[in-house]
């Protein structure tokens, strides 16, 4: 029977996916937070949730069975019990600044006193001061910005699900994210694999958990056949991670032999792999050509497993012949973002152009506003499916950024 989570593609038949509908913590902040929360503008969340729910029905029209991020963190937690979501409450004001003191204590009990469901939109969604009738005297609550708004800060970026974790194979990596913004993010997987009736004593595997100094998303985690993983040296991950997932897989009968690190430009609109790469087909990619030096080159190596846990590394240049050796096909179709005109694909690029989320080989989700980069994959033969996208490609991220899968076929 399929493991409750099966990826051994980035193309095969979409099954299950988890999404996170956007919540107030998209629109609970004010605009000079934006930077540190990484976005660049405020969404109006009506129409940013009316978009999430046309992607959603795109997906559930074409077979996928949809669920919700939200609902299976409340529900891991009420199946964990009392102790369970206890110990999370604890773990997330630690997180958030409150490891012990007045204020954890105070906090603990507002978010206590709702039901679980509430209690994790809650923190989702942001903890303002005003919220709480309790003005703090102690010597570090004196020592902070007074009319800072929130005790905690809403997490925006969670309706980008890809980023704090990543399936692979019949597992999973709970990730380290890079900045404070999105580090409590990746909690909610954790208790969801751990907890939840779904995902709990299934036998899946833990590739690395989140409990690491070193960073890595899942932006930059692609899968791209059932032995060959592409990582992003970007941003939001750094080499040594991407050198302790490749250990931890090779020794752990992951079935994964080779890892093909690709280093992109460390900035913040091109923060992960798939917001300059993703895999469409069995032979088709889309990549920016704002990525690809002279020539197409750009640096990658190749990582295998060496003696003694050794890792061999291989550095080459030739994306293009990197991936037709590591996937063993004769040819390959590189479609570049924005037909390659410089001022178009910058443009499309910064609204994931090339942020394409497969749901079988050759079937796409794409933001409809990309219209130039649609056509050229229409020309290149993929069937392309348009999801609205004026408020959710505000947060920098599109279809591939707002959906986890689960559960894929696997490629014949
Ligand atoms: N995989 C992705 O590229 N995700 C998009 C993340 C956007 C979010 N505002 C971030 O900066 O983390």
């Amino acid at each position: 029977m399929t493991k409750p989570i099966h990826i051994t593609s980035e193309i095969g038949k979409l099954k299950v996916v988890m999404l996170k509908r956007p919540g107030v913590e998209v629109e609970n902040f004010t605009p000079d937070m934006m930077p540190r929360l990484l976005f660049d503008d405020i969404p109006y969340l009506p129409v940013a949730q009316k978009e999430h729910d046309a992607f959603a029905d795109t997906l559930r029209d074409n077979g996928v069975e949809v669920l919700y991020l939200e609902k299976l963190a409340a529900e891991a937690l009420d199946a964990g019990g009392d102790q369970v979501k206890d110990a999370f409450l604890d773990q997330m004001l630690a997180e958030s600044g409150y490891a012990a003191g007045v204020l954890h204590d105070v906090l603990k009990e507002y978010l206590s006193s709702k039901s679980t469901q509430e209690m994790v939109i809650k923190i989702m969604g942001g903890v303002r001061k005003n919220e709480l009738d309790f003005v703090p005297r102690d010597l570090v609550s004196a020592a902070e910005e007074e009319d800072y708004p929130f005790f905690m800060d809403p997490m925006p970026n969670l309706y980008f699900t890809r980023d704090p974790a990543a399936s692979i194979g019949e597992g999973l990596s709970i990730n380290h994210m890079t900045f404070p913004a999105r580090r409590r993010e990746s909690l909610f997987y954790e208790e969801i694999i751990k907890y939840h009736p779904r995902f709990a004593n299934q036998g899946l595997q833990v590739w690395r958990d989140r409990n690491h100094d070193t960073r890595i998303e899942g932006g930059d985690e692609l899968v791209l056949s059932d032995t060959v993983l592409a990582i992003g040296v970007s941003q939001r991950t750094s080499a040594n991670a991407i050198e302790d997932i490749a250990r931890n897989l090779f020794k752990n009968k992951s079935g994964y032999e080779k890892i093909i690190a690709i280093r992109i430009p460390h900035n913040h609109a091109m923060m992960h792999l798939d917001t300059v790469f993703t895999m469409i087909n069995k032979d088709q990619f889309t990549v920016h050509p704002g990525i690809l030096g002279e020539g197409g080159h750009i640096d990658t190596w190749t990582i295998t497993q060496g003696n003694d846990g050794e890792l061999n590394l291989d550095y080459r240049t030739d994306l293009k012949q990197v991936l037709k050796d590591a996937l063993h096909l004769d040819d390959l179709d590189l479609i570049p973002t924005g037909a390659g005109d410089p001022i178009v694909s910058a443009r499309e690029q910064w609204n994931d152009g090339s942020n394409t989320l497969a749901i079988a080989p050759g079937v796409v989700v794409t933001y409809n506003r990309n219209y130039v980069s649609n056509r050229v994959l229409r020309e290149h033969g993929l069937k392309v499916l348009e999801v609205l996208s004026s408020e959710l490609s505000r947060g920098r991220g599109g279809p591939r950024c707002m959906s986890m899968p689960l559960v894929r076929e696997d490629l014949k």
